[in-house]
């Protein structure tokens, strides 16, 4: 026998004796669960597990193995509140639990011919995915800033908004995330566009003509290569990628050229003078597709979650132990600081799932009491187009 088959042969010998004492310790553990069930005491109790882990943790003077100590029983004790979850039903005593419930009280049906708003000049990207969403027939408008949007919404003038939420290149938009965060509005859908730029300027004019170059912030980073073969160009972000081709066609510069989609080019106008100026190829801009009122459209396999976190170490690990050890597939997680409260953060989080399957009440429950809040954004079909 090889040292490395001895070796294995130790390893299965313990390993047996470990699942033994976790079977064991389970059985224990649902016996906990029927005597809380029979008087109402509530699955978790932090207090007891934080004592279960100083316990453990002070069996060895080893700092890492501390660490895996607390983790290891962390992950032991979210699945013991998984099985006694399966026998007690809990009360509505956890406000993100409590919300999601009332929420979902009042979802509605998806709303026929709706109005839609959108960020940008009409021909930007957003418009895209508009069209692509609801329709080529859509109903909709557009608006300067991403809080016009959202003020739409509010002064209750369009039924949905269709807002870009993170790019293949160059990551999130951070504003929409926080405008998600500051209005209560839920997610309903998703799209997602694939981003390819032009340079494009009036009919006739030549690349060395060309001085300033306009548009978007994101249409300049994605295409930040392209640029930086051109320094002497001044970029001159603007409010979104068709407004800068709308100013160009406008003021009938001749030194001046923006960077949008062919479409774009198309409606003002404009001549297109290198295509595919981003420097990734696959492109993709997904948006979601916001809406004031709770819906839960069909094909729902896609939730998104909004967090803040106890302000001490290991409130993400134990949030994240709740999604392995329930088995979800954890898509995006995205934090955005929060302010006035430097250094602490606000997290959303993405996972797959649909939130009325049996058991997934628990997991909000899990999720909610961990959390100092939670607020579920929307359980949505995700994108299943091309990419
Ligand atoms: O002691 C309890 O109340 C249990 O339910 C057991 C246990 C554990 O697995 O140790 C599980 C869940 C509680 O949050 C605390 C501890």
């Amino acid at each position: 026998m090889t040292q490395l088959e001895q070796y294995r042969r130790e390893i299965d010998r313990i390993d047996r004796e470990l699942v033994a004492l976790f079977l064991e310790r389970m059985a224990v553990t649902g016996q906990v669960g029927v005597y809380k069930q029979q008087r109402g005491i509530p699955v978790l109790d932090a207090q007891r597990e934080k004592e279960v882990i100083a316990a453990k943790t002070a069996m060895t003077d080893d700092p890492a193995r501390k660490a895996d100590l607390a983790h290891l029983y962390e992950a032991i004790m979210a699945i013991s509140r998984r099985q006694q979850r399966q026998l007690v039903k809990e009360g509505l005593e956890d406000p993100g639990y409590a919300a999601w419930v009332s929420d979902m009280a009042r979802a509605r049906a998806p709303v026929q011919n709706p109005r839609v708003v959108y960020q940008g000049e009409p021909g930007c990207y957003s418009e895209e995915a508009a069209v692509g969403f609801f329709g080529a027939e859509v109903n909709s408008r557009g608006c300067p800033w991403f809080s016009d949007v959202f003020q739409a919404l509010e002064a209750g003038e369009a039924d949905y908004a269709v807002l870009p939420i993170e790019n293949s290149s160059t990551g999130s938009i951070r504003q929409v995330y926080d405008l998600l965060a500051q209005y209560r509005y839920s997610i309903v859908g998703e799209y997602e566009v694939k981003v390819e730029h032009c340079l494009m300027a009036l009919p006739g004019v030549a690349m060395e003509e060309i001085r300033t170059v306009y548009s978007h912030e994101q249409g300049l980073m994605q295409s930040e290569r392209f640029l930086d073969a051109h320094r002497d160009w001044t970029r001159v972000p603007t409010l979104d990628t068709a407004g800068s081709a709308k100013q160009v066609s406008e003021t009938g510069d001749r030194t001046a050229a923006a960077i949008c989609s062919r479409r774009a080019a198309a409606l003002y106008g404009l001549h297109i003078l290198v295509e595919g100026t981003n420097y990734n190829s696959a492109n993709h801009t997904r948006f979601v597709v916001v809406s004031p009122v709770p819906e839960l459209r069909q094909g729902r396999d896609k939730i998104s979650a909004l967090f803040h976190l106890p302000h001490q170490s290991g409130s993400l690990h134990e949030i994240l132990t709740i999604f392995a050890v329930q088995g979800l597939n954890l898509l995006k997680l995205e934090s955005r600081p929060i302010p006035g409260r430097s250094w602490e953060y606000l997290f959303f989080l993405e996972f797959s799932g649909d939130l009325t399957a049996p058991g997934m009440d628990g997991v909000l429950h899990e999720l909610s009491q961990l959390a100092s809040e939670m607020r579920i954004l929307g359980n949505f079909p995700s994108y299943e187009g091309v990419r």
